[in-house]
């Protein structure tokens, strides 16, 4: 018997993503499929996401949502079920799902992503002509608010289980918009959406939610602590007993060395030779010196604080000084993109950076690069050393979050029993990470610990497979409950 789950997301891969939460909403309805699982996602309906609908039948129509007319449109995409909220007002501009080409939020944040979770709520009560879902799974605080019309409306409810892939973005706004959100004044509670005198999204949704989870145990750990928490460690903490971590995982079709596409030479753990082509073209692709004895550590990632690239800017002259390179792909902070094509300005043959989006171009960095570094202040997951792992790329990550989780130190004692798969380091700060690129260049020059590094690595469990049982296994006993 299938169990039909509505997922509420901002983002989808491959229709529209700016990070990880993307990759997720993308890949999890698949992977949940083989348990009966059966899930619709519902998505704004973004420019790039309706433009990328192959066909499609409006299920429902709002006449006024939020300031203007919408139509639900139920399509699919690679086999998997959508419901598009087709609200010009509130999504068809440039710029991005959160804001402008100028960077800054949309100042009516609030009514788009309240305009989301009141139509899943209504789709949660059969607008859409679907079965009704059993649980309502909400990804990070612009779902959020769909608890709140959930928890509020009198007809029977579904579960809610909110996941968190980001506690950092909370989507707060002001109390006094309380009415034209539709939500009775009795919302504006601390046993409701009111959080720091406001309403917050994300709060809404792990107050009222049956389940909490995020995306790794530790990082279920870490935000029940004021540190991790930002704020609503308190409200988690009281709630300990329903928060839970399920990793992510990756695509194993589209992150798959023995038969990628994009990259030059494709290899497998049993023969890593393929990995030298590889090596050749990342180097020539950012200008850098190809010789076998300079270690190239590799970056993909959002340029942020959070990803602890300020601190990695600072290591560059290390990084030389050990006669290593440094390959970098991101986009984001204005400020760092500037460091970093410093840096490569200053540093030709030896850093290498490109800033902007580029797939092919990440899975060339995996592919290539010997190390791949994530530096992370803390990281909820984590996916770019799951693929690290993957590709053999020795991945050299903060002891934080879903990379603690992930990752198995070369230490003495890891590099003896022989599980090692890459380099931790902790506490974040320029001392350890200086230490970890120390210790990575250190165990480079033993190429046969090397090599078993690579190898394990490449053996690590990085797949949907646990994963989705465990989803579903938490969608199975809600239902039932
Ligand atoms: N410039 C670029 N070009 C090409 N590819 C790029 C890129 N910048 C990033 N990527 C890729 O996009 C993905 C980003 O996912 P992450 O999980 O690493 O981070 P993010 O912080 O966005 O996600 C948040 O949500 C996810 C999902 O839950 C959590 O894993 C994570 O910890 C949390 O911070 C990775 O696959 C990465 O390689």
């Amino acid at each position: 018997m299938s169990l039909p789950v509505l997922a509420v997301a901002s983002e989808f891969y491959p229709l529209i993503k700016t990070g990880g939460l993307a990759d997720v909403a993308g890949a999890l309805p698949g992977a949940l499929r083989p348990h009966g699982v059966e899930v619709t996602t519902l998505l704004p309906g973004y420019p790039k996401v309706l433009s990328a609908l192959q066909g499609g039948e409006t299920v429902a129509r709002f006449d006024a949502l939020f300031g203007g007319p919408a139509a639900l449109i139920a399509s699919e995409h690679d086999g998997l079920d959508l419901l598009v909220l087709d609200a010009p007002h509130l999504y068809d501009r440039g710029g991005g799902p959160y804001g402008g080409p100028d960077g800054r939020d949309w100042t009516d944040n609030a009514q788009r992503f309240a305009a989301l979770g009141f139509v899943a709520n209504e789709v949660a009560h059969g607008a859409a002509g679907l079965p009704l879902p059993a649980v309502v799974h909400l990804h990070d605080w612009q779902a959020g608010l769909a608890a709140a019309y959930i928890a509020h409306d009198p007809r029977p409810r579904p579960k809610i289980v909110a996941t968190i892939h980001n506690i950092a973005f909370q989507g707060w706004f002001p109390a006094s918009f309380l009415p034209e959100l539709r939500l009775p004044p009795q919302a504006l509670s601390v046993d409701g959406v009111e959080y720091f005198g406001g309403i917050g999204f994300l709060k809404s949704a792990l107050y009222h939610a049956d389940r909490v989870t995020t995306v790794s145990p530790t990082y279920a750990c870490e935000i029940l602590e004021p540190d991790g928490g930002v704020g609503l460690d308190g409200l988690l903490s009281g709630r300990a007993a329903t928060v839970s971590g399920i990793l992510n995982g990756i695509d194993g079709d589209v992150w798959n060395p023995e038969t990628d596409p994009r990259i030059p030479a494709r290899y497998s753990a049993n023969d890593l030779s393929g990995r030298a082509e590889n090596r050749r073209a990342l180097a020539e692709r950012f200008g850098l010196e190809a010789s076998p004895d300079r270690l190239t550590f590799g970056v993909v990632s959002r340029l942020s604080v959070q990803k602890g690239l300020d601190l990695l800017a600072e290591a560059v002259p290390l990084i030389l000084e050990l006669g290593a390179n440094l390959a970098l792909i991101g986009a984001g902070d204005g400020w760092l993109e500037d460091r970093y094509r410093g840096l490569a300005a200053a540093h030709p043959g030896r850093v290498g950076a490109f800033i902007g989006y580029d797939e092919d171009l990440a899975h060339l960095m995996q592919a290539g690069a010997d190390a791949i570094l994530v530096p992370s202040r803390f990281e909820p997951c984590g996916l770019t050393q799951l693929c690290a792992l993957r590709y053999g790329a020795v991945p050299v990550v903060a002891r934080v979050g879903g990379l603690a989780d992930t990752v198995i130190d070369a230490n003495p004692v890891g590099l003896s029993a022989g599980v090692a798969t890459g380099v931790q380091f902790s506490p974040v700060r320029q001392s350890a990470l200086d230490a970890a690129l120390r210790r990575t260049v250190a165990l480079w020059a033993d190429r046969a610990s090397w090599s078993r590094l690579q190898t394990n690595a490449m053996a690590s469990e990085v797949s949907w497979t646990a994963s989705a049982k465990a989803y579903a296994a938490m969608f199975s006993e809600l239902a039932a409950a």
